[in-house]
């Protein structure tokens, strides 16, 4: 990746004059991005070769779009073009020569067509700015600063604004992207801080806490930042620990409302410009130690570095909050398949490094071709995908081509200016990223400083009318229709900024009301807790309520029917339950209660004979039946199941808040239940050693 600068610049045609320069003691005021700058003709000092040379312009017509509607940014794509110096290699090398010329805002090229050294070509190109960076101690030497004054810079004061930012360096490997972008090196805090090496990167995310410090002491700000590279149509997370082979690479999704995202990804957020140059730093290391162990990757992956900007000012209504995201891109060198690539994983890389600019390439061209409803095959690499709002979209973009001025690369050097040209005809429409009632407010305020000015205007007019001629009664006309708007839409700001108070006084109320019930139900909580603690300490549970419902299970599921097996007690039992009588047993009594009468009789088991018997309402007739007070019920197993969901459920009942007294009752009456139901299976146990059916007193199921 690096070359070594040469000491001597080899033009054979420096065509001087590149751009409007300011001595570089004095302090440079940078041409801004959005706005053409006025152009200076200079004169070309080259030395045309003498020979026929014909002129082919390359750059397209564009008409350049600056046009601010309702506080949407259109504009074209602005395009910058960079010139490094040749390094050692091309001045060693045979025949080379320079022949990349610059006058103004053009860039010559200078081609001889194969088979005719006398014959030359120019081929003109256009841009939005050149930097002419082949000799450093030549007064027209664009410095590091330069570029991000120029380019930087604009979009970073945008960013303030609420606008999205994108600049992205593109051109073929070695041809000084990372250079711009980052700086000379970049894996060392000297690098990073270096006055004169330091990229655009390094020097926007120092102005950027700059400018935080200068803001009113009532803003907000936040600083959120990630950096990831592209490889292979892969994502690699540059800020993640874990180790780069480990790493699994990462996916894009698309939200709905904010467009395509990376999942997973790092976002760091930072406070102080420190905190900034060590994410640099570290995602920086985590690129070169792939490179190294990668065979030089960093040239053929596209690396993006977010800063995410978010600032509130609560009383400065004219910017109440705003969001902004700037991306700053490092392509991928575009040299062509065939020149770097010998062997299969080269071709491999070189078929997704081009898929990614080759779709950047469609993408471009499809924006450019402006047609109505023309497809964008943004999706079709991650990289178009992920920088989709950059292009064509709502942001404010920046390509910086890069270019080496040596003859043996004329090929690469032409295709990338042809490149950059045919972006410059993309038009994106940069919005504010806010609140839209804030927008609604910050709208109808212009409109109405403007109709007043337009009223003064009038006003001002109609008086020297009418003080020359008589009244002019179209002049008047148009006065009251003005002042009519005026009306209108200073009622419409009353109302906007009416409803923004009300809004703002409802949502402090609704926190207000939100806040009193989480009081409420805490204190409702802590009070349940109370409640449960007294009853804890003042109720004494029977020691074998732990296992009353493991007990009451094994009784239930032991009910073996282990009873007598016989005929005549099965139709016993039939008849007694066909006629409302409980029919239940010992191990060798029979017991018939008849609930209704309250009567109740016993009978041994042994003797239960129906012999000399007509039927069995004649058989239990004949049976000694005695009076019987209490009424008692047998109870079967689903009974008792049922009964027990009950109590559970009226234990559910405990668990939202209730009423303080409600709560103690409930749980009261829960607690009697249990302990009756506990106390009758335990009485039925004792004194049935081997009863199978419990019977529990009727009190017990209220
Ligand atoms: N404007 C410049 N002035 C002086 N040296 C430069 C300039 N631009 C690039 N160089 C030097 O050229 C060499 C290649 O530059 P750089 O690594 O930035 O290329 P690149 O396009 O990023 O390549 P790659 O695609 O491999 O990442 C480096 O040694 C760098 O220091």
């Amino acid at each position: 990746m690096a070359m070594s600068t040469p000491s001597v610049s080899k033009n054979k045609f420096l065509i001087t004059g590149a751009f409007e320069k300011t001595p570089k003691s004095q302090n440079f005021t940078p041409k801004t991005n959005y706005v053409t700058p006025k152009s200076k003709k200079i004169e070309m000092v080259s030395s045309t070769p003498e020979c026929f040379s014909s002129v082919q312009v390359e750059t397209p017509l564009i008409k350049k779009r600056i046009s601010k509607e309702k506080f949407d940014e259109v504009s074209n794509l602005t395009v910058a073009v960079r010139i490094r110096p040749m390094n050692s290699r091309e001045l060693l090398h045979v025949g080379s020569a320079d022949v990349v010329g610059v006058r103004d805002k053009e860039i010559i090229i200078k081609s001889h067509p194969v088979g005719s050294s006398n014959v030359s070509i120019d081929h003109v190109f256009q841009y939005d700015q050149i930097f002419w960076s082949c000799e450093e101690n030549h007064s027209f030497y664009s410095t590091q600063e330069e570029v991000f004054l120029t380019l930087g810079k604009p979009l970073l004061n945008s960013a303030f604004k609420g606008y999205n930012g994108c600049l992205f360096a593109y051109g073929q490997t070695g041809s000084g992207k990372s250079y711009s972008m980052m700086g000379r090196n970049m894996c060392e805090v000297e690098d990073i801080d270096c006055p004169t090496f330091s990229g655009i990167t390094p020097r926007f995310c120092r102005e950027l806490f700059e400018q935080i410090s200068k803001l009113d002491k009532g803003c907000l700000c936040t600083v959120e930042v990630s950096y990831f590279e592209i490889y292979n149509e892969k994502i690699h997370d540059l800020l993640s620990n874990a180790n780069n082979s480990t790493k699994t690479p990462l996916k894009v999704r698309e939200h709905p409302e904010c467009g395509p995202y990376v999942v997973g990804l790092n976002v760091e957020v930072v406070k102080t410009y420190e905190e900034l140059r060590n994410c640099l730093l570290i995602g920086n290391r985590n690129r070169a130690t792939a490179a190294t162990t990668m065979n030089e990757k960093s040239s053929r992956s596209h690396s993006i570095f977010s800063i995410e900007l978010c600032l509130s000012d609560e009383k400065n209504r004219e910017n109440a909050s705003r969001k902004s995201k700037i991306s700053l891109v490092d392509l991928a060198g575009s040299e062509r398949l065939g020149n770097s690539c010998n062997n299969d994983v080269k071709i491999r890389e070189g078929v997704s490094i081009n898929k990614s600019l080759l779709t950047l390439g469609k993408v471009i061209s499809a924006l450019a071709d402006q047609k109505k409803n023309q497809f964008v095959p943004y999706r079709e690499s991650v990289l178009t995908w992920l920088l989709r709002e950059s292009l064509g979209g709502n942001s404010l973009t920046t390509m910086l081509a890069t270019i080496t001025p040596a003859n043996t690369h004329l090929d690469e050097t032409l295709a990338t200016l042809r490149y950059a040209c045919q972006a410059r005809s993309i038009v994106n429409r940069a919005r504010i990223n806010e609140n839209p009632h804030d927008r609604l407010i910050r709208e109808l305020r212009s409109e109405v400083e403007r109709l007043r000015a337009l009223r003064q205007d009038y006003e001002r007019n109609s008086f020297s009318i009418s003080s020359t001629s008589s009244c002019n009664e179209s002049h008047e006309e148009e006065l009251e229709s003005l002042r009519g708007k005026l009306k209108e839409t200073e009622g419409k700001l009353h109302e906007a900024e009416k409803s923004w108070e009300i809004k703002f006084l409802e949502s402090k109320e609704t926190q207000l009301r939100e806040l009193a019930e989480a009081e409420k139900y805490k204190a409702e909580l802590e009070s349940k807790v109370r409640i449960m603690k007294t009853l804890d300490s003042n109720v004494t549970l029977s020691p074998f309520r732990s296992n009353f419902l493991e007990e009451l299970e094994g009784v239930l599921t032991n009910e073996a029917d282990g009873l007598v097996h016989n005929d005549i007690i099965e139709d016993l039992k039939k008849w007694c339950c066909q006629n409302s009588l409980i029919c239940t047993f010992t191990s060798d009594t029979l017991i018939i209660k008849d609930p209704v009468n309250y009567k109740q009789t016993s009978v041994s088991l042994n003797s239960v004979n129906l012999n000399g018997f007509e039927n069995i309402s004649d058989f239990i007739n004949s049976l000694n039946w005695t009076e019987n007070k209490t009424f008692v019920k047998k109870i079967t197993k689903s009974e008792i199941m049922t009964a027990m969901n009950n109590i559970y459920q009226s234990l559910a009942v405990l668990q939202p808040p209730e009423q303080e007294n409600n709560l103690c009752l409930l749980f009261a009456k829960v607690n009697k239940t249990l302990q009756s139901f506990e106390a009758a299976l335990m009485t039925n146990l004792k004194t049935n050693k081997n009863q199978k059916a419990v019977t529990f007193s009727a009190s017990v199921l209220d």
